[in-house]
């Protein structure tokens, strides 16, 4: 892809997203700017990536024909709205916030702006991204077909429905943090029983990938594929018996229901 692509903000989201990017060679370095109010931290990013180094957000938005806005939720608005005259007519601003509408969105960029809410997830680092796309009514399907294969150059990518995005943050975009606690378990009782702990990360974080390659790359159900490791009399069972006394899958789902309501009370707040 030739377009000029901007980062506004670039923190623990926004270098998953450049990093999976510029792997994936959809975009070459010399098309990407980036800005964030640490000179430094854009220097770093510049040395790493080889990436342009904006002075200021409205270079960004001046040069970028997609625009991400990477910065935290409680700023984004006024972050954007600040960028808005620098931005081009057929600019497109991609916003990534948890939590900000594309009503909110339209109300601080103007309603004849082309925005898109994505929500990505950092696995989008190592090629595994899980990314929700919700593009407004001016978004054209050129447009829509670019930020879906920016998204696709590092993982999967949907079009979905902005009712849809509660439960994605809690199934994708929030998860890997519940999927590294898991794992971090895992292998401290790999650790309790002898392993040493680098292994131990090892063994714990590829059961946890192999995994979910069956998930899908099988179509088979979890229950089932769960079902063929439990051996009668077995080993398996015998976890599997604690974690349901323990309300494992209560309180993932308990979780994950938290996480949608705080999504959704950030869009209202
Ligand atoms: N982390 C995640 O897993 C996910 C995050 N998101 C969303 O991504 C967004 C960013 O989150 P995350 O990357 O975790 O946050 P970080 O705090 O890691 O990054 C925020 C970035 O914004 C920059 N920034 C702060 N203030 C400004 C400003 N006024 N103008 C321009 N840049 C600014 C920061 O620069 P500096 O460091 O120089 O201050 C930093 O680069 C959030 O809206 C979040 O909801 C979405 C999906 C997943
Ligand atoms: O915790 C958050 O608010 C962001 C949104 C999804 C993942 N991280």
């Amino acid at each position: 892809m030739d377009k000029k692509i901007g980062f506004i903000g670039c923190g623990n989201m926004g270098k998953a997203i450049l990093g999976g990017l510029i792997a994936s060679g959809q975009v070459l370095p010399g098309n990407i700017w980036v800005y964030t109010p640490s000179p430094d931290k854009v220097d770093a990013l510049r040395e790493q990536y080889g990436i342009n180094a904006a002075q200021s957000a409205q270079e960004v938005a001046q040069i970028a024909d997609i625009v991400f806005g990477a910065v935290k939720p409680n700023v984004m608005l006024k972050v954007l709205g600040e960028v808005n005259s620098s931005l081009n007519k057929d600019t497109v601003v991609i916003s990534i916030a948890a939590g900000i509408t594309l009503d909110s969105l339209a109300k601080a960029l103007g309603h004849d702006r082309k925005i898109i809410r994505a929500m990505p997830n950092t696995p989008a680092l190592v090629n595994a991204g899980m990314t929700s796309i919700t593009p407004n009514a001016l978004v054209t399907s050129e447009d829509i077909a670019d930020a879906v294969n920016i998204f696709r150059s590092f993982g999967l990518a949907e079009v979905v429905s902005e009712t849809m995005i509660h439960p994605v943050v809690g199934v994708s975009g929030s998860a890997p943090a519940y999927v590294f606690m898991f794992i971090e378990a895992m292998a401290d009782a790999a650790v309790l029983g002898g392993m040493p702990r680098k292994q131990a990360y090892q063994f714990a974080a590829q059961a946890v990938m192999g995994s979910a390659k069956m998930v899908l790359e099988t179509g088979q159900h979890p229950g089932e594929l769960k079902d063929m490791v439990c051996s009668p009399g077995g080993t398996t069972i015998e976890a599997v018996k604690v974690l349901e006394e323990k309300g494992f899958r209560a309180a993932v789902m308990e979780a994950v229901v938290k996480c949608m309501a705080k999504s959704e009370h950030l869009g209202k707040s």
